[in-house]
């Protein structure tokens, strides 16, 4: 259905991380302008006026689910109960499991989703919804509907592209289904959509300001040996995806925080050549206070504090990234995504990481995480 985005260019046929980057404004609009097709076909049959639905997922599936959930559940009022699927199904009281159940998996071929879908199934009755980028392969096979992402498959391992409309078909979802239970009216429904267009948008801005802030920082990033992100409220999901891509691209010891969470053991370990990057949206005038105060204090020990700011204040140095203010702040993760991908692909270069050399590449056979062998580039 998007073939024409990557049609004729070299890129065709050797994607790297950047060029998935760059198609995202593009073709989240195309997601944006299908809506509400794909998501009617996908909530066919689908109970979704439930209290609390259940959410399966792993890697950068989950940090998508976690990226939409305060969305969803605002606009919804229903509560999303987000799992890892292998310990979900293997722990886990599945007979309390929601009768709606959605498995993430943008390659539909991640075992654990697919066998925690199969586990409850086999205990109760359910009904089930696959997220995907691949519809046909095994997650859509075990589901009883799909919601394509409309993104076709991503070729390079280190998801970007999937990662943005996996969060932006979760909140469409959420969209949908608050109209369709009446929790919004069709005049609510048109402007949430204006406003999410507004915000994709802004992606390809936020690609460019985050390109001038890692190249302006290349030597402060590139010297970086830890790397911590702190975060609160809806950008949890995107700090999460922090730990994920840099772990798994720029390859040095990374972990994304929740604000509080930081405040419990984590500060302990800060040292002079910690790299931190806080995330600050508006929210609630305490956590604001609180994330400013921890700011300002690791500051003491660190030289390496950097910000990307959601709020709309200006930039007041060369570590700070002042990018687009968005008003709902249960959006912003819409362009949080970007800057953590752009930050993730700059850092490969800055530390001489060559992301078309494949890695462990005998490890999905060994541990049979997904149900084939990725045909990464
Ligand atoms: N390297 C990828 C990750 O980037 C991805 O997040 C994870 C989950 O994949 P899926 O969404 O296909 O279930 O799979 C692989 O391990």
């Amino acid at each position: 259905m998007i073939s024409h985005y990557f049609k004729g260019a070299n890129q065709m046929n050797n994607p790297t991380m950047l060029t998935y980057i760059n198609k995202e404004q593009d073709v989240l609009t195309d997601i944006l302008e299908q809506y509400p097709q794909n998501l009617d076909i996908a909530l066919k049959g689908m109970p979704v006026d439930q209290r609390e639905w259940l959410i399966l997922a792993t890697g950068s599936s989950i940090n998508a689910a976690m990226s939409a959930k305060y969305y969803v559940q605002n606009i919804t009022g229903i509560k999303l109960n987000i799992e890892e699927p292998y310990n979900y199904s293997h722990y886990e009281q599945l007979a309390t499991a929601s009768e709606f159940v959605i498995g993430v998996s943008q390659s539909g071929q991640s075992t654990s989703t697919i066998e925690a879908i199969e586990a409850i199934e086999k205990i109760k009755s359910i009904h089930s919804m696959a997220i995907t980028s691949i519809p046909g392969t095994e997650i859509t096979q075990h589901c009883d509907t799909t919601l394509d992402i409309l993104t076709g498959r991503e070729r390079v391992g280190y998801v970007s592209l999937g990662f943005s409309a996996t969060v932006l078909n979760l909140m469409l979802l959420g969209l949908r289904v608050a109209r369709i239970i009446g929790k919004i009216t069709t005049d609510k429904e048109q402007i949430e959509l204006r406003e999410f267009k507004k915000i994709v948008n802004q992606i390809n801005a936020t690609i460019a300001q985050t390109t001038e802030f890692a190249e302006a920082n290349a030597i402060d990033l590139g010297a970086a040996s830890q790397f911590s992100g702190i975060a609160f409220g809806p950008m949890v999901g995107i700090i999460n995806e922090l730990e994920t891509k840099f772990t798994e691209t720029v390859r040095i010891p990374t972990h994304g925080y929740e604000l509080e969470a930081y405040m419990h053991g984590p500060y302990l370990a800060v040292n002079p050549e910690h790299r931190i990057l806080f995330f600050k949206t508006a929210g609630a005038s305490d956590v604001v206070t609180k994330m400013s105060e921890l700011y300002k204090y690791e500051q003491k020990y660190t030289e390496h504090v950097f910000l990307a700011d959601f709020t709309g204040t200006k930039a007041s140095n060369q570590n700070n990234l002042s990018l687009q203010k968005v008003t709902d702040i249960n959006k912003t993760p819409l362009l949080g995504a970007p800057v953590v991908q752009v930050l993730a692909w700059y850092l490969t270069k800055y530390h001489q990481i060559d992301l078309s050399h494949l890695i462990f590449n005998d490890f999905s056979e060994a541990v049979h995480n997904k149900t084939q062998v990725q045909d990464y580039v």
